[in-house]
């Protein structure tokens, strides 16, 4: 079989060993230790290499990166610097990022349809039949000794913003990168992750942002740094927080959002009001699996699919379909799981237990979090206690100028364990690693800062006052 299947004995049904349906963090799971295998590889989006390469974390960090540059340009002038002005060529941004990334994915679709003799593609929608079987949307039908479902998620649809509406000029996360022009306005609804950052990348490069968010800017986080956050966004773009309900009309080249009692007139919506997963696309309800409220699938320690609260023998999942974290290094990490326990017996099965779950919010000023807030942790009947150090105390904060950026972290008293971290500022992303390690590897704040050099006057340093002050509070 040139796709790596036979048929079997039932009239037109194909039958592999594995079949794996999503091509994102899923399309990592052949392995050359499974060359004697015959495996299927299903996807149906209109690029491949699913969310993260194509419509999520590496485009949107390319441009974020960019508009960073533009807006540290236009700072210099807080720090001295004159006559810094900066033009964006939109076209040429966008066709660097996008020249990268359709490369990567074309050649990525090419090899995955003929790179590997026993490795075949399926470009279509699948449903499954039983948990065995699936038939694609052509009527192909597949059945598999196992079924690994990476079938993410995708953009939440607004009743009163449809994706598409009004010649295109609602958008959702999947299309706004690609647009021709810079919009000289743009109405952002959501207060999540994305449209925090969608925000900070439009204001950086000038367009003029209306924020409308149901309840706070990142609902749920620390709420200190919702509230500094939310005040450093004000001083940058228009954000209009507790407003529901959004319905976009047009009047000629003007798009109206009506919130509540808000009402904004742009040239462009992008609508980031969450993902929902796509088991509704799968069919998984139909053949008796179990779900969480939101529609994500029920795994175990192992990554195995439950259906009545039992193992469904041969089913795996991973990443957003099931993961309440929609975040690409936790689905390559549920990927690590899966293959290694896809043809292993019930005793060498390996358990997901890697944590804390660290994410980065790549807006203005950048944010990194893990583990629990104060009141989170309380709550759990833990004796913690927060210290917080700004960026202000050290002398990289003198170099940046900086009033606003901050290290929290939370710490269990009588352990001394890191039990969360909270920081708002530049490189955030990274100053929060050395904190995910010790929490990881279970070390006490008790002498970590003193095991080791810090380099001066670097930014880690504020990581390392955080640590001292923690130590201190013991
Ligand atoms: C704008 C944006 C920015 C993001 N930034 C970050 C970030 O900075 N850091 C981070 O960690 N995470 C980020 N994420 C989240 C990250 O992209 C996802 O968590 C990750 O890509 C999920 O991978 P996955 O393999 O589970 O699903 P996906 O990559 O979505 O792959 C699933 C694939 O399955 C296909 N599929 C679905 N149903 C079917 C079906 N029935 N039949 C056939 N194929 C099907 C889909 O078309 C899709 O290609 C971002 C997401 C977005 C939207
Ligand atoms: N840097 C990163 O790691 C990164 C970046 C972007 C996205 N992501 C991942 O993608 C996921 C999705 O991001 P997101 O920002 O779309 O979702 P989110 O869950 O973070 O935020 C959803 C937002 O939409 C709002 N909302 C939901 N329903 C609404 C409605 N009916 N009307 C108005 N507002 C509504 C919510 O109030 C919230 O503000 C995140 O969970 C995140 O894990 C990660």
């Amino acid at each position: 079989m040139s796709d790596g299947t036979t048929t079997g004995q039932d009239e037109g049904t194909e039958h592999v060993d594995l079949l794996v349906i999503g091509a994102g963090s899923g399309n990592t799971l052949p392995h050359p230790d499974h060359h004697e295998r015959r495996i299927l590889v299903a996807d149906d989006a209109p690029w491949f290499g699913g969310t993260c390469l194509n419509v999520g974390c590496i485009p949107t960090k390319m441009l974020v990166h960019v508009a960073d540059l533009l807006r540290d340009a236009r700072d210099g002038e807080r720090l001295g610097l004159r006559d810094v002005t900066g033009r964006v060529d939109w076209r040429a941004v966008r066709d660097r990022v996008f020249g990268r990334i359709d490369e990567i994915s074309t050649s990525g679709e090419e090899y995955r349809r003929s790179g590997e003799p026993n490795i075949g593609l399926v470009r279509e929608t699948v449903r499954f039949v039983d948990p065995r079987t699936v038939r694609s949307a052509s009527g192909r039908t597949i059945e598999a000794d196992r079924i690994v479902v990476a079938v993410g998620s995708r953009p939440r649809a607004l009743p009163g913003a449809p994706f598409g509406a009004f010649d295109g000029r609602v958008h959702s996360t999947d299309t706004i990168m690609r647009i021709d022009e810079l919009p000289r306005r743009i109405a952002i609804i959501g207060g999540g992750v994305s449209a925090c950052e969608f925000a900070a990348m439009f204001s950086g490069f000038g367009v003029e942002v209306t924020q409308l968010v149901r309840s706070s800017l990142l609902r749920g986080y620390d709420t200190e740094l919702t509230d500094r956050f939310t005040a450093v966004a004000r001083d940058e773009w228009d954000v209009r927080t507790g407003v529901s309900d959004p319905e976009v009309t047009a009047h000629g080249d003007v798009l109206r959002v009506r919130a509540g009692d808000e009402t904004v007139d742009v040239d462009l919506v992008l609508v980031a009001a969450g993902r929902v997963p796509n088991t509704d696309r799968l069919g998984s309800r139909e053949i008796g699996l179990d779900h969480h409220d939101d529609g994500r699938l029920v795994v175990d320690a192992y990554q195995r699919v439950l259906a009545g609260g039992e193992v469904v023998p041969g089913l795996f999942a991973l990443g957003d379909v099931d993961s309440p974290h929609q975040l690409k290094h936790v689905a390559n990490e549920e990927a690590r799981i899966v293959r290694q326990n896809l043809f292993a017996d019930d005793a060498d099965l390996v358990a997901n237990t890697l944590a804390p779950v660290p994410h980065a919010v790549f807006t203005h000023p950048q944010i990194a979090v893990f583990g629990r807030t104060l009141d989170a942790a309380r709550a759990e009947g833990l004796d913690a206690f927060e210290v917080v150090h700004e960026y202000g105390w050290t002398a990289w904060g003198w170099a940046l100028e900086d009033t606003t950026s901050f290290v929290k972290l939370v710490v269990e008293r009588g352990s001394g364990a890191l039990v969360g971290a909270h920081i708002m500022g530049p490189d955030a992303a990274i100053l929060v690693q050395p904190l995910v390690t010790a929490a990881s590897l279970g070390h006490s704040v008790r002498g970590l800062a003193r095991a080791q050099y810090w380099p001066h006057p670097a930014a880690s340093e504020v990581v390392e006052n955080a640590l001292l002050r923690a130590e201190e509070e013991l």
